[in-house]
């Protein structure tokens, strides 16, 4: 099929800022650790035919585990990630087989599978895209010193999320390139613009969060317990 899709949850992060002994990903949100809440969006989605889970070399047990109890048939592989997300991401990227690729954190298990839908189709339209919101404060760029550089024009803004949806193999190219140049990037979509390849904003929501910080769980904890309310 030409418009497969597969996607790389990359959840080997080590969750430094969040400063708990489990890594963040681990952590339970109502009982179930939140890289299953992730991995479970990405199951129940009808264009999904395949997921590769990254994580860190002594959870592969544990993750292999989890996709067992949960059903999780569309995990093909669990593999060991790299230092970086973008090692973790290239890792996984060599094991996906489909034509397009969502790359998505394994710590927002928030998106909606409207969202990711939106994704799919302005990738299939528009050749890659990026989940994203408009941001909402004022940015400034501040030097070393503190001192304001300057104030850029905040219509232009957008705080980037994931997924982030590709053809397999430009972000294979895009990546094999940015190795080459020793390029870091802290997104895929950056090592696909240096590329060439033209990249499309698609507006999702405030709740897609990376759980990063500890007052993220918090709104983690509310969001999943608004849900189970809704569905009672
Ligand atoms: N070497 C790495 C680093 C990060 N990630 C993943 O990339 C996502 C986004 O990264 P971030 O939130 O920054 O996670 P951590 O690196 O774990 O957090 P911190 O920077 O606070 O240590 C997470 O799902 C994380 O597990 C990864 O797979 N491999
Ligand atoms: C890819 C990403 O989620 C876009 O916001 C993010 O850049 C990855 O995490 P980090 O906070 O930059 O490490």
């Amino acid at each position: 099929m030409s418009n497969s899709v597969g996607v790389v949850i990359v959840a080997a992060g080590r969750g430094t800022r969040m400063g708990t002994a489990e890594s963040k990903q681990y952590l339970l949100l109502q009982g179930k650790p939140i890289i299953v809440h992730t991995l479970e969006v990405f199951q129940r989605h009808k264009r999904i035919s395949e997921i590769v889970l990254v994580t860190g070399e002594e959870d592969v047990h544990r993750c292999k585990q989890w996709v067992q109890a949960y059903k999780l048939d569309k995990v093909a592989a669990v593999i060991t990630g790299g230092a970086q997300r973008q090692h973790s991401v290239r890792r996984g990227l060599d094991e996906l087989n489909t034509h397009w690729v969502m790359v998505h954190d394994g710590v927002r298990p928030f998106v909606q599978d409207s969202e990711i839908e939106a994704c799919y189709e302005r990738a299939q339209s528009a050749g890659a895209s990026v989940l994203a919101v408009p941001v909402k404060d004022t940015i400034k760029q501040v030097d070393s010193e503190g001192k304001v550089l300057s104030t850029p024009d905040r219509r232009s803004l957008w705080a980037i999320q994931t997924p982030q949806t590709f053809r397999l193999s430009d972000l294979l190219s895009a990546y094999e390139e940015a190795e080459r140049d020793g390029f870091l990037g802290t997104d895929d979509s950056s090592l696909a613009e240096r590329s060439g390849i033209t990249v499309s904003v698609v507006e999702g929501s405030y709740k897609n969060i990376k759980i990063t910080t500890p007052e993220d769980l918090d709104f983690a904890e509310f969001t999943v317990r608004s849900r189970g309310e809704e569905h009672r």
